[in-house]
């Protein structure tokens, strides 16, 4: 039987006047990569946080495992890797991961495991007793991943995880993830990389706060007749305009 871990129904946010959500669904079964495409400033970080409960919503609802959100235990069971890394620096990453691990209780013995088998899913392992401090921008990018799987979650939410990270890597990391959907977990995934956003099950392009269009990449592009989602993402974009204008 399929799961939803994540139902977002009616999600509507604003920062002021500025309408951040506009009345956003999104369903995001077990086993599933669903990506979040959109310009800059488009409201996905927004609609992550409300999913997550870390952001309160104005109107609509989430329900995270069949919780309604926000909720605190529900919230530590999801892997989340935050769009800037949070990590100390003055810490080795080894002690990162266990301290991040302890705070979401993995049981002492799982630990030691879930730590080798997280560095070395994003190619940390040599480098994992030296200091945060001496590490690159996507090295830490890397070790945040690490860090969101430590508890071994069924739900990852993942804020532009590749950013920084090159291209021989990135393929390692898309590798993995589709091995964790063949597990049963999910993955919610903002992007802005376009290939990317082609090896996702399922794509929301929002823009503005509005969801534009849904479906499968394969959908997408017949939908918009064209080759690429980047092309999707730009007619559809054109065409929002276009109807604004006419407004
Ligand atoms: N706490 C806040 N207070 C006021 N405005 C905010 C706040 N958080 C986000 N915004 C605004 O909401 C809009 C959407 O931001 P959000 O971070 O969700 O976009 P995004 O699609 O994730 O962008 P990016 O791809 O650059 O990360 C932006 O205009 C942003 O300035």
């Amino acid at each position: 039987m399929t799961t939803n871990y994540v139902v977002a129904q009616q999600v509507s946010k604003s920062f002021g006047r500025q309408q951040v959500l506009n009345q956003i669904d999104l369903t995001l079964p077990s086993g599933m990569i669903y990506g979040l495409i959109g310009p800059s400033g488009a409201g996905k970080t927004t609609l992550i946080k409300s999913i997550l409960g870390m952001e309160a919503v104005d109107s609509g609802t989430v329900d995270v495992m069949g919780t309604r959100m926000p909720n605190r235990a529900v919230m530590a069971q999801v892997g989340y890797m935050a769009q800037s890394d949070a990590l100390y620096e003055t810490l080795t990453a080894r002690e990162n991961l266990k301290f991040f691990g302890q705070l979401m209780s993995v049981p002492k013995q799982k630990l030691v495991q879930m730590i080798d088998y997280a560095a070395g899913l994003v190619d940390l392992t040599s480098q994992l007793d030296q200091r945060v401090s001496g590490y690159s921008g996507g090295m830490k990018r890397r070790l945040s991943l690490a860090i969101a799987l430590i508890q071994d979650p069924r739900l990852l939410i993942l804020d532009e995880p590749t950013v920084g990270i090159d291209p021989e890597l990135r393929q390692q990391i898309w590798a993995e993830l589709n091995k964790l959907k063949a597990t049963g977990k999910s993955m919610l995934v903002t992007t802005h990389v376009m290939d990317e956003a082609e090896r996702c099950d399922y794509l929301m392009l929002i823009r503005g706060g509005i969801a534009l269009a849904q479906g499968t990449p394969r959908d997408l592009k017949q939908q918009y007749d064209v080759a690429t989602i980047e092309q999707v993402f730009l007619k559809a974009g054109r065409m929002q305009d276009a109807n604004n204008g006419n407004r």
